[in-house]
């Protein structure tokens, strides 16, 4: 069983409010994730007994030693500032120690009204449950820092949306459910003493290497903070990620992805492509996810303004410098990214201009992310694919065959480079939606668990790969996604 061991509830009851999760009337376990189970050292005998698993992650049933509550936060949503926000359809159960000892954060998801709900009726549909377990395993496999999801239990109850559907229950695995909306929320409410305690929390936790002691901290906290962000933005725009709602409530100070609601797979390339419904202006468009992190980062910053000098024009003169870094600390390591997805293991032997080239000519010629690079790495040892993609992508091409060469890295150096960071298989939109269709209207879960097994080997071509390796018919123009609810 669990050993809960519940640091954030010792801040005190201005960060949450105590809630207990709804008693659903048909719990029955969907998914439940073994390698993530072990990875918390949950007991096998236990793990075994599906009915128990879905009483406890249906939250019908505690588990000894948790004390479920909803956290408190605010945020900004498409940019307006919202105070009045905080875990409207989540209980965090507690945490654990993983087997890394390190500690997790353990939340039911669509688990009942808590105190925060405002006009919500604190519940998940089945599919966007499904999805964020789905999406979630693909970013984890993929190698991108992210939320897991340990399981999805039918709750055997109706939840109305724009037509009924069933209701579930996702438990969410993360590094803690902190966010920049959490900073937020006390310093919107000028409550020093909490975010005080919250700082000295979130560094003993996520960036135990800052030594509260010292002059300039926060500084320190800001610059780490914002250096996950591009670590973990980075890693978005390698595999084609667009997150879709990258409001401040979203970004965890971990450097986790969270929050899986309106989230979609880039295919053809192009930088302004957008498809969640409600984002009518491209705010999270794909190619604006690091501007959007950078405008985080300066809200968050903004939220620390009193902790870091009482004179609040000096504290913002000593912030300003680090948050303009960002924008040039991203684009090294967005470049340096973009160089290994081409072979070549160091910026210093590649131009940015030479790879901004090949994002342009795909841009140009409306071509696949994914497979376009697949074929690059392919076309190092075989000739067939080089003579296509030599008439596809014309001098560039052979500029690049000659960078490699100049640069010394042989075919099978770059081509194992390019392998370990071009994705074979991505979780590709039409098939996201035809699983959880068929989740939701059959109920026959055998097409996601291959996908999902498709999916945990993301560089590898496995038997079932080729499966869900073709590209939507429509190129996904008519694709939009909606905050997951
Ligand atoms: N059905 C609902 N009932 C009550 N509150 C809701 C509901 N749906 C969303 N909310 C709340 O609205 C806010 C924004 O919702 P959003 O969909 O971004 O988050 P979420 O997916 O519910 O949660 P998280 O960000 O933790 O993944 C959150 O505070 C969330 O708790």
């Amino acid at each position: 069983m669990l050993q809960f061991n519940n640091t954030y509830h010792k801040l005190g009851d201005k960060f949450y409010q105590t809630a207990m999760p709804n008693k659903v009337s048909n719990p029955a376990l969907l998914f439940w994730n073994d390698m993530l189970a072990n990875d918390l050292r949950l007991d096998t005998a236990f793990c075994r007994d599906k009915s128990k698993l879905a009483l406890y992650f249906s939250g019908n049933k505690i588990i000894s030693g948790s004390v479920p509550v909803a956290l408190a936060y605010s945020g900004h949503q498409f940019g307006q500032f919202n105070p009045y926000m905080g875990d409207g359809r989540a209980h965090l159960l507690g945490e654990v120690c993983d087997k890394d000892n390190i500690q997790r954060d353990i939340q039911l998801k669509g688990s009942g009204q808590t105190p925060y709900s405002r006009r919500g009726d604190g519940l998940c549909a089945i599919g966007p449950a499904i999805r964020e377990y789905i999406m979630s395993e693909a970013m984890y496999a993929l190698g991108v820092p992210t939320s897991r999801c340990l399981a999805v239990v039918s709750t055997g109850e109706t939840v109305y949306r724009e037509s009924e559907k069933p209701g579930a229950v996702v438990t969410r695995i993360a590094a803690s459910h902190i966010r920049v909306g959490t900073f937020q929320h006390f310093s919107a409410r000028g409550d020093v003493e909490s975010l005080t305690a919250l700082t000295e929390y979130t560094i003993n936790r996520h960036y135990p290497t800052i030594d509260i002691n010292t002059d300039g901290y926060i500084l320190e906290l800001i610059k780490s903070v914002g250096a996950k962000q591009i670590e973990l933005i980075v890693q978005w725009m390698r595999v084609g990620f667009i997150h879709g709602v990258m409001n401040t409530d979203n970004c965890a100070i971990s450097g986790e992805t969270i929050d899986f609601g309106p989230c979609a797979m880039l295919g053809v390339y192009h930088p302004g492509t957008v498809y969640s419904s409600i984002d009518k202006n491209g705010r999270y468009a794909f190619g604006n996810q690091p501007n959007i992190a950078q405008w985080n980062m300066a809200r968050f910053a903004e939220s620390l303004i009193p902790l870091i000098d009482e004179d609040a024009e000096k504290a913002v003169e000593l912030v300003k410098p680090i948050i303009l870094q960002f924008a040039e600390d991203f684009n090294n390591a967005y470049y340096g990214m973009l160089a290994s997805k081409l072979g070549v293991h160091s910026l210093a032997l590649i131009d940015k201009s030479f790879i901004k080239e090949i994002l342009d000519i795909m841009q140009n010629q409306e071509l696949d992310y994914t497979l376009t690079f697949v074929q690059l790495a392919q076309s190092l040892n075989d000739n067939e694919q080089a003579e296509q993609l030599k008439a596809a992508l014309g001098k560039w091409y052979n500029n690049w065959l000659t960078l490699l060469q100049e640069a010394n890295i042989d075919h099978n150096t770059a081509e194992e480079l390019m392998k370990v960071s071009n994705p074979v298989v991505i979780p590709r939109n039409h098939h996201v939606e035809a699983i959880l269709q068929e989740c939701e209207t059959s109920g026959d879960l055998s097409s996601a668990d291959r996908f999902l097994k498709v999916l945990r080997s993301p560089y590898q071509q496995l038997p079932h790969t080729n499966e869900f390796q073709d590209l939507p018919k429509d190129g996904d123009v008519n694709y939009h996604t909606f905050c997951g609810t």
